[in-house]
């Protein structure tokens, strides 16, 4: 494509060269740079991408996007000046796409918890209705056997255009979106055009990021803030009923959700034995009855979001009542390990406070004997959650091993003193192993008749992360393997 034709569309200014070029690509990343891209450099948290244009252009970039004065002359390769390079990339890769999201339909699904849960539900719901859906999301991204790689839960705003452009070549009618605070506060969403918005909750995450829960919820607040078909609001949430409060009337459809009266879609009725749940929503005069396999009080609310947006988009009721009996389950989140012994092992994501109440609360119920969490905390992360995760575990657990999650440049043994200040204030039994293939050990021998052991943290994830290196670590294979071993040495 002409590089004029991105200029028609971005506030930008050309400072050199021509915009006669053509170009064939858009990379941030001086590293990846190809023969005819066009670099954008942005300056970020920890460097500046305009300390990187001369490697760009070494490697073939034949333009340059930047917030700043060029400060080398850069004639032979089109410079231009932007007041937002983060908006600005955004709209080109809209551009150099062919602008995807205006013929798809694609929903959004914010909130701190839920998100992947709800969007697996809501595709299950949408392909039961014979309608082709790809999915990007903190498990990756799919479309009807396309698998395309990406390293964020929502990519960078060139990459989600390439994905909702190759999932469209794939001939999905409908696109279920993970959009994480970051995605928003760093305009990869910019441009991507939403059939409607769902926000599950909103509770403490990603404070190193955010600073504060206020400027958190901005960033949330942010989906519906743009031109939306519709919104899908959980109104059992604080902030999700101040959100649903701002927009309900404002330009387009609102439905609040919940058990408390205020919801439009109000449930009642919740009643869960270990093999499934009932509950009512009651909207719109109507009653669904819904009768689903999953289980958790969370996955009422996952389950209904995921209701009212197919509703939303036209699918009848009974397909969707029918859809849910038979759900598949999210990997990695609820997700019974088969160990054939007389106690159980649940590998769940809970990664915040409140994922890490709920499931021990839904697990609680459903345990008759002690309830063994394994958990840690990730590194380079949230560093006030941790204490507050180690107090929930302390109060809900039996006993609980404080592990290793994903140190990243943190010194485990740090991240599990942080923890540990949390769970001394409850009195809760506890032990530290930083090394979490120990810590799986510990817990597998302890667990006797009727116990349950929850890892929680890792869910679907296969890797530990230590400084920049992702080391595999597949719980569920450890597990068997540990297993083996304890029955081998009983032989023996
Ligand atoms: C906090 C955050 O989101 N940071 C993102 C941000 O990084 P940054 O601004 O610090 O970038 P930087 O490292 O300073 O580099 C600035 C620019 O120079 C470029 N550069 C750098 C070095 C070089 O040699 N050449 C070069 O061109 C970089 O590619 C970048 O474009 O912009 C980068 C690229 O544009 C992102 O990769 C990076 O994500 C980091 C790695 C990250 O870990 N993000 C996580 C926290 C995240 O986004 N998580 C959310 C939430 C998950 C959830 O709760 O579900 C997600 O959506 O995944
Ligand atoms: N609606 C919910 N409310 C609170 N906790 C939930 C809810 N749904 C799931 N959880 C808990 O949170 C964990 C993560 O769920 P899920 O992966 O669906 O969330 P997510 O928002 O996609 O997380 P991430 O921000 O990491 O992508 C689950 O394993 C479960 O323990
Ligand atoms: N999307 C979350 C995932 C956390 C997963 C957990 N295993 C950790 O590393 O803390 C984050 O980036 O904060
Ligand atoms: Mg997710």
């Amino acid at each position: 494509m002409k590089l004029s034709k991105i200029l028609e569309k971005i506030d930008c200014q050309l400072m050199y060269g021509n915009a006669d070029k053509d170009i064939t690509g858009l990379e941030f990343d001086s590293r990846k740079c190809k023969p005819g891209d066009l670099f954008i450099a942005i300056s970020g948290f920890e460097s500046d991408g305009n300390n990187y244009i001369d490697e760009a252009i070494s490697k073939g970039a034949v333009a340059v996007l930047s917030e700043k004065e060029p400060n080398s002359k850069v004639m032979n390769h089109a410079y231009l000046k932007v007041p937002n390079a983060r908006k600005a990339m955004s709209k080109a890769a809209a551009v150099l796409n062919g602008d995807p999201s205006k013929r798809l339909k694609v929903i959004g699904i914010t909130g701190t918890n839920g998100k992947t849960s709800t969007a697996y539900f809501l595709r299950s719901i949408l392909e039961y209705w014979g309608k082709t859906t790809g999915i990007i999301g903190t498990l990756g991204n799919y479309c009807k056997g396309l698998e395309l790689e990406s390293e964020h839960t929502t990519p960078e705003s060139v990459e989600i255009q390439r994905l909702l452009r190759a999932m469209e070549e794939q001939g999905a009618e409908y696109v279920v979106m993970e959009v994480s605070s970051h995605g928003l506060d760093l305009y990869r969403v910019e441009d991507v055009c939403f059939s409607g918005a769902v926000f599950t909750n909103l509770t403490q995450d990603h404070l190193d990021f955010h600073k504060t829960m206020e400027s958190y919820f901005n960033a949330k607040k942010r989906l519906f803030d743009f031109e939306i078909g519709y919104g899908v609001v959980n109104t059992d949430d604080d902030y999700g009923l101040r959100l649903y409060k701002e927009k309900k009337n404002g330009k387009y459809k609102v439905t609040g959700y919940g058990l408390k009266a205020v919801a439009d879609g109000k449930i009642s009725g919740v009643s869960a034995d270990d093999k499934g749940t009932t509950f009512v929503i009651d909207i719109d005069g109507k009653r669904l009855p819904c009768i689903t396999n999953q289980i958790g009080g969370f996955n009422v609310y996952n389950l209904s979001a995921a209701i009212l947006a197919a509703r939303n988009e036209g699918m009848p009721e009974d397909g969707i009542l029918e859809c849910i009996k038979e759900i598949k389950g999210v990997p990695g989140r609820l997700e019974r390990i088969d160990v054939a012994r007389e106690f159980e092992v649940v590998i769940d994501f809970a990664h915040t406070p409140d994922g890490l109440e709920n499931i021990l609360k839904v697990l609680r119920n459903t345990t008759k004997g002690r309830l063994i969490t394994v958990f840690g905390c990730g590194g380079d992360r949230d560093v006030t959650k941790r204490s507050i995760m180690g107090e929930i575990s302390g109060k809900l657990s039996d006993f609980s091993i404080l592990t290793s999650d994903n140190p990243r440049w943190e010194n485990p043994d740090r991240i599990i003193d942080d923890i540990e200040e949390g769970i001394v204030k409850t009195g809760g039994s506890y032990i530290r192993v930083p090394d979490r293939r120990k810590a799986l050990e510990t817990a597998l021998k302890m667990a006797k008749k009727d116990d349950m052991v929850l890892l929680a943290g890792k869910g679907h994830e296969l890797w530990q992360v230590v400084n920049s290196e992702k080391i595999t670590f597949n719980e569920r294979e450890i597990i068997k393997e540990i297993l083996k071993d304890n029955e081998s040495n009983q032989d023996k």
